[in-house]
Parts: structure tokens; C-alpha cells; sequence
């Protein structure tokens, strides 16, 4: 069975002593049970990169909320995919529906993104996924699909080898309220059509649903067969959750006892 992959996407949480709190809570918690079976991600705000990684075990893998589609120059406030390179990161996140909304960015600036992202070396978490109204009309399948073509057109299907696609239903992001497990399955299936009619194989690609993934509902969404992990965003900011929904990604699930319902583990850290 594929690798499952878990990567917190912390947003723009938390200041640099409660989230240095948290990696260490989590090397804590991660001494208890080793993973198997599953690679885990945390993508801190850009200035906390450094913190975080000097604290978390080399297991644990880092990565960047976004990047510049510019390479170097006069770009203020950009960073660049070098930069996140040498800090260490191997995940970049592209096209998060929250910069799609909040900033505008575009299918074709994402492409940009997503192409500089794979020439360097590093995975990228490429985010689709339908808003609410679109839902409501139901263009889901269609705008996913003009998400993902993009990609293809911009930087070529061999480019997706290796990369994430993640699923996040708009509407789902932040509300509590996750896809039903029957949506998730059909939509990651059209997306898996859509991968192999442009020459890919079913495992080429990481597929990830994100969207209100949470301790309660993770290892029923784990279970799907089309779904190879998760993106988390509001569940990954307290470890002990976090560390659940590590935990239920393992193909072999943990012993009960291992398992945390709240944060009385971490007490004594
Ligand atoms: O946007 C997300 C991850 O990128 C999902 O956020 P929530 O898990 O808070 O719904």
C-alpha cells in the first residue's frame, strides 16, 4: 500500500513561542509510537521555517504555505523557491483556495508556481477544489478540472509525477462541516481519470483531502481507497490532535492505549 502523507498547513498562527511550544510538544508526543507507513509535513508561517525545523526530527518534513512565481529580484515581500530550499523545506503549498479568493492569484500564476516548485526539486501541494456557489451549480467537476489543466498545460503531465494534488472543497475549509466521504471518493476519482487520460498512473500522484479533517473524522476519510492523506489546517494547530491524525494514517493502526483524546499527554513538557 502507498505511503500516506499528513501535512499541517498552520496558516497564519500562533506566534514564535507557541509554535515552538507545539514542535516540541510534537517530537514529544512522536517519541511515543514510531509512524509507519506515513510522511508528515508542517507548514509554519515563512518566518518560523528555521525554529521549527531545528526543533522537529528529521522524520518530520517541512514545508512552505506558498512561493513567488518570480525566481530573484525586485519583488518586495516575495520569497522565493531557493529561499524555501535552503531552509530546508520539501513540500510547497500552490493555489491554496485562500489565495485564490484573498489575492487573486489565478489558475496560470499558480502553474508559474507549480512549474518553479518541481524544477527545483521540491513537491508541490498543488490545492483545487469548488466554492460553495459552484457547488451549487454544479461545476465542481469542471472547475477542479480547469484547476488541474492548467498545470498540465503549463508545465506537462511528467511534471505531476511525484507531486500532491489536494482536494479542499472550499466550503469545507474552516467550517467544521467536512465533504461527505461519498464526495470526496467520486471527486478524487474524476481527478485520478483526469491524471490517467494525460498519461499518468493511479500512483504517480499523491491525492489529499483537506477541508475540516479533524481526530473524529480522519480515519474514516483515511479509509477511502482513493485517498492517499490529508491537508489540515484549524486540527493541525494543537499537537495532540495533530498526532491523532498521524496516527490514523498509519495503514497499521496504533495499540488503543497509544491513541490521545486531549492534550493530558503532553503535561509534563
Ligand atoms: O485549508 C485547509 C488546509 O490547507 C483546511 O483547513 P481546515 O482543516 O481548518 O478546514
Amino acid at each position: 500500500m502507498k505511503q500516506r502523507l499528513v501535512i499541517g498547513n498552520w496558516k497564519m498562527n500562533g506566534s514564535l513561542a507557541d509554535n515552538i511550544l507545539w514542535a516540541t510538544h510534537f517530537r514529544h508526543g512522536l517519541k511515543s509510537q514510531t509512524l509507519q507507513d506515513v510522511e508528515v509535513a508542517v507548514c509554519p508561517p515563512f518566518p518560523y521555517l528555521q525554529s521549527i525545523r531545528s526543533i522537529l526530527p528529521d522524520i518530520v518534513q517541512l514545508g512552505a504555505q506558498d512561493v513567488s512565481s518570480e525566481c530573484i529580484g525586485a519583488f518586495t515581500g516575495e520569497i522565493s523557491v531557493n529561499m524555501l530550499k535552503e531552509l530546508q523545506c520539501r513540500y510547497v503549498i500552490v493555489g491554496h483556495s485562500e489565495r485564490r479568493a484573498r489575492m487573486g492569484e489565478r489558475d496560470a500564476d499558480i502553474a508559474e508556481k507549480f512549474k518553479l516548485v518541481s524544477l527545483a526539486g521540491l513537491t508541490p501541494v498543488l490545492c483545487v477544489g469548488e466554492t460553495e456557489q459552484e457547488r451549487a451549480h454544479g461545476q465542481t467537476r469542471s472547475v477542479i478540472s480547469h484547476q488541474i489543466q492548467t498545470v498540465i498545460d503549463r508545465c506537462g503531465a511528467h511534471a505531476l509525477r511525484n507531486a500532491v494534488i489536494a482536494y479542499e472543497p472550499v466550503w469545507a475549509i474552516g467550517t467544521g462541516v467536512s465533504a461527505e466521504l461519498a464526495d470526496i471518493q467520486s471527486t478524487h476519482a474524476v481527478i485520478r481519470a483526469q491524471l490517467s487520460d494525460n498519461g499518468l498512473d493511479a500512483d504517480d500522484v499523491t491525492l489529499l483531502y483537506g477541508g475540516s479533517l479533524k481526530p473524529g473524522n480522519s480515519e474514516e476519510i483515511f479509509s477511502l481507497p482513493n485517498v492517499d492523506g490529508g491537508l489540515i489546517g484549524g486540527a493541525s494547530l494543537k499537537a495532540a490532535d495533530f498526532l491523532d491524525i498521524c496516527w490514523a494514517a498509519q495503514t497499521r493502526p496504533p495499540e488503543p492505549e497509544m491513541k490521545s483524546t486531549n492534550n493530558v499527554r503532553y503535561q509534563d513538557f
